[in-house]
């Protein structure tokens, strides 16, 4: 497998590494260039670790007003839908935290698909340093299908390697996405997947153990080309991998 494999407890212990993780990488990079700029992913795995960085534990680790916040897809929804990834983000994180509006970069999942992805991808251009842009720290997510940002099997978006941003139609659920490419996410200097639950069990297995199919299981196109990749997954998830029996 590409990158390393740390498998916690359960749920929570996700969420702090989660956090560890995003304090840690923030402070290097602030250190070194004076910002820092992190991708989030979406769907439910996230929310814990916005709550534990947004808590009086945490949120005095990080230096708020230098981090720049990108989302790696969204939804085609507006930012108040309860599926907008940004929407989840702001109102667990940004929102606790007090994070003003110019420093949020969010995709406009309002948009039609195709002008929100074009939009997207000229302000990462603009807003992020290197060509390809390179995020510092990327998180990402893993469906049950082994998709990953929405990177969905035998979907188009799959094929697109000089583009940063695209729409992706995704059959299996009637609907498009917008996404980073794996282009874009294999030029960070970090990337994290946060996995967790019995549920993911079957897709990890597929993506770290199984033939290389990345058209079956897209999170396989994952692998940094100059930078780091951890997988943070809890013991439920990683119960088929060999070795955790
Ligand atoms: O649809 C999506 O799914 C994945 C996994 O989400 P989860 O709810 O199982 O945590 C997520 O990483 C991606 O960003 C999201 O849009």
């Amino acid at each position: 497998m590409a990158g390393k494999l740390s498998i916690v407890e359960n749920s929570s212990e996700v969420a702090r590494a989660g956090a560890e993780q995003f304090i840690s990488r923030a402070k290097e990079s602030i250190d070194d260039h004076g910002s820092f700029f992190v991708a989030l992913s979406g769907g439910s795995t996230p929310v814990a670790m916005y709550k534990l960085l947004a808590s009086d534990e945490y949120r005095g680790k990080v230096d708020w007003d230098k981090v720049l916040f990108f989302w790696s897809d969204e939804r085609c929804v507006p930012p108040d839908h309860p599926d907008s990834n940004y929407g989840s983000a702001h109102q667990h994180l940004l929102q606790p935290l007090g994070i003003t509006e110019d420093r949020v970069f969010r995709m406009k999942g309002e948009l039609p698909p195709e002008e929100a992805a074009r939009e997207y991808e000229e302000i990462v251009k603009k807003a992020v340093p290197g060509d390809p842009p390179r995020f510092d720290l990327i998180f990402l997510g893993l469906g049950d299908d082994a998709h990953t940002a929405s990177l969905f099997p035998e979907t188009d978006a799959l094929h697109v390697t000089d583009r940063l941003v695209v729409h992706n139609y995704v059959p299996k659920l009637n609907t498009y996405r917008i996404t980073f490419t794996s282009t874009l996410i294999n030029a960070a200097a970090s990337v994290v997947f946060l996995v967790s639950g019995e549920g993911k069990a079957e897709a990890l297995k597929s993506v770290l153990e199984g033939e290389q199919n990345p058209t079956k299981y897209p999170a396989q196109m994952v692998n940094p080309t100059s930078g780091a990749l951890l997988w943070v997954v809890d013991r439920a998830a990683a119960s088929l991998l060999s070795g955790t029996q």
